[in-house]
């Protein structure tokens, strides 16, 4: 098919998000190359989702079985529970060199052409790749660019990789500070924040907006406070930014009032995880030869059919997908955008609904939302003339939680008052990450409470506090 190129498609980028791409265009009937500069599989499966949440497992067992207090009423006594580092750090690593190795097979197995080497355009059906051998120039009828992201780290923080680092040295687990400072409440903040108390550190999380979790719902950051921040070995320091960071024995980390500028606290901690964002990997792509250049935040600028824009305008033959275009840095995202942009090269039109694609935190207990937080709904609804309304239900009322004593949880629904249509829907519990695809997929057919509170759910579980939810949201 390839009509005098090398190939139909040229992918940049074997993350997520490029191998998804590759996967879909095969199925396609499209002849594809991925470049890839790095380790296969990018950030998710080398140094993000899969070697955290394999950390996570461990470190969540190691709470799980040291809570006699939960052990002891459903009648279970155990002794001293102990565990080791090097052996948790090796089953991450161990998953992760499994998960790598099964996606080159995926792409061997479908003559994907893998070309190792720094990918750059050339133009906009051309690519130059260069390599351990020399530069290598490959035509393609269509390029997409899926370069991914990296760690931010803000001025003033010196990262040494030992005693201050990224997620990128943290998910090595090398060693377990007594005391570390993470910067920054988000995702990464909060799962390491997991991990690291569950295996005995103590934290102290500091975050510059007003509030702890400042993406997540107010509700849910508040619950989730209670549950995963106060309890434990946790100490907080809010409203202040991280302004100097020095490595060393201690490290030494300035914080800083933002409105005053002024030194408000200096901490002497053992370790500091920078947990502050990611940016996009987009430098050196070759944009200039399509006459296009980044926005002002280094992300690829794209139109909703994911072609790459110059001046506003769609650069012929070239997308872009995944952490580098930043709608929704999350994995799953960027492979759904590779699969919708390879429809597109198809001829089958295709977008991104971003309202209906969940995330999770895998804390324990988890947390998790898809569409809406309650002030953006309220937003939203002033601004086209609707009326919002949110209901909340508690895990402490749902049977299977009490069996499995895991009561500490809430479910909030956020939808149309007049239609009933679901806008958001937010949870945090156990097993949140798994209960809120339902809701993802309810959104995703833009249904309303009034149908949903229809739908049956299954006895004991806790997918019946959302169906407890719509029933309560329902107006009939
Ligand atoms: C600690 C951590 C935990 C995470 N946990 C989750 C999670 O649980 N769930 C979730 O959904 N998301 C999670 N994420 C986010 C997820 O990892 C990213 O959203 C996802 O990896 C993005 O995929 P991508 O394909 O866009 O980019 P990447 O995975 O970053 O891949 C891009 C690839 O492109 C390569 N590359 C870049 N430039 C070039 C070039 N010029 N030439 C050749 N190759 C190039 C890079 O080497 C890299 O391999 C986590 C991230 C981190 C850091
Ligand atoms: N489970 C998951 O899906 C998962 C897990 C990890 C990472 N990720 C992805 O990785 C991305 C990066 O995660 P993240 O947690 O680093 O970023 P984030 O954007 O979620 O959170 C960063 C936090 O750091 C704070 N901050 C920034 N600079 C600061 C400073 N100088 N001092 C104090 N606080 C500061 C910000 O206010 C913000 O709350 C996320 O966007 C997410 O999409 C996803």
């Amino acid at each position: 098919m390839s009509q005098g190129f090398d190939y139909d498609l040229v992918i940049i980028g074997a993350g997520v998000g490029g191998h998804g791409a590759a996967l879909h265009a095969v199925k396609c009937g499209l002849k594809t190359a991925i470049v890839e500069a790095g380790v296969m599989g990018g950030t998710c499966v080398n140094r993000g989702c899969i070697p955290s949440k394999a950390l996570l497992a461990a470190s969540g067992r190691v709470r799980e079985l040291r809570d006699s207090h939960h052990l002891k009423t459903l009648g279970i006594q155990l002794g001293g529970i102990s565990f080791d580092r090097e052996t948790i750090a090796n089953h991450a690593d161990n998953t992760v060199s499994k998960l790598r190795g099964e996606l080159v097979n995926s792409l061997k197995r479908l003559n994907v052409d893998v070309i190792q080497g720094w990918g750059k355009l050339a133009g906009s059906q051309k690519v130059v790749v260069e390599t351990a051998n020399g530069e290598k120039t490959i035509t393609a009828k269509d390029i997409m660019l899926a370069p991914g992201s990296v760690p931010w780290v803000p001025p003033g923080i010196e990262v040494d990789g030992k005693t201050v680092f990224t997620s990128d040295h943290a998910i090595k687990l090398d060693w377990l500070p007594q005391w570390i400072a993470i910067i920054g409440s988000g995702y990464i903040g909060l799962e390491f924040a997991d991990i690291y108390t569950a295996l005995g550190s103590e934290v102290t999380m500091i975050e510059a907006l007003d509030r702890l979790m400042p993406t997540f719902d107010p509700d849910i950051a508040k619950q989730a406070q209670r549950v995963l921040i106060a309890p434990r070995d946790i100490e907080t320091r809010v409203g202040v930014l991280a302004a100097k960071v020095t490595p060393g024995a201690p490290v030494v980390i300035e914080l800083m009032d933002p409105k005053t500028k002024e030194v408000v606290e200096v901490l002497e901690v053992d370790a500091c995880l920078v947990a502050t964002g990611r940016i996009p990997a987009t430098k050196n792509l070759g944009l200039e030869s399509v006459g296009a250049e980044t926005d002002r935040r280094g992300f690829l600028p794209v139109n909703d059919a994911m072609q790459l824009l110059a001046g506003g305008e769609p650069v012929p033959h070239v997308w872009a997908i995944g952490d580098a275009m930043g709608k929704m840095m999350l994995a799953h995202a960027a492979s759904a955008q590779g699969v919708a942009v390879i429809e597109n090269i198809c001829g089958r039109p295709r977008t991104i609904d971003y309202r209906s694609i969940p995330a999770a935190a895998f804390t324990h207990p988890e947390m998790s939302f898809v569409g809406l937080t309650e002030p953006a709904a309220q937003e939203l609804g002033k601004e086209e003339g609707f009326e919002v309304a949110a209901v909340r239900t508690y895990f402490k009322g749902n049977s299977k939680a009490i069996a499995e004593g895991e009561t500490d949880g809430i479910a909030k629904v956020i939808y149309r008052k007049d239609t009933g249509e679901i806008l958001g829907v937010h949870i945090f519990g156990y097993h949140a990450a798994d209960l809120i695809q339902e809701a993802a997929n309810a959104i995703a057919n833009r249904e309303s409470v009034n149908e949903l509170a229809f739908s049956v759910h299954t006895h004991p579980t806790l997918s019946e506090v959302l169906d407890e939810a719509y029933k309560r949201a329902a107006t009939v």
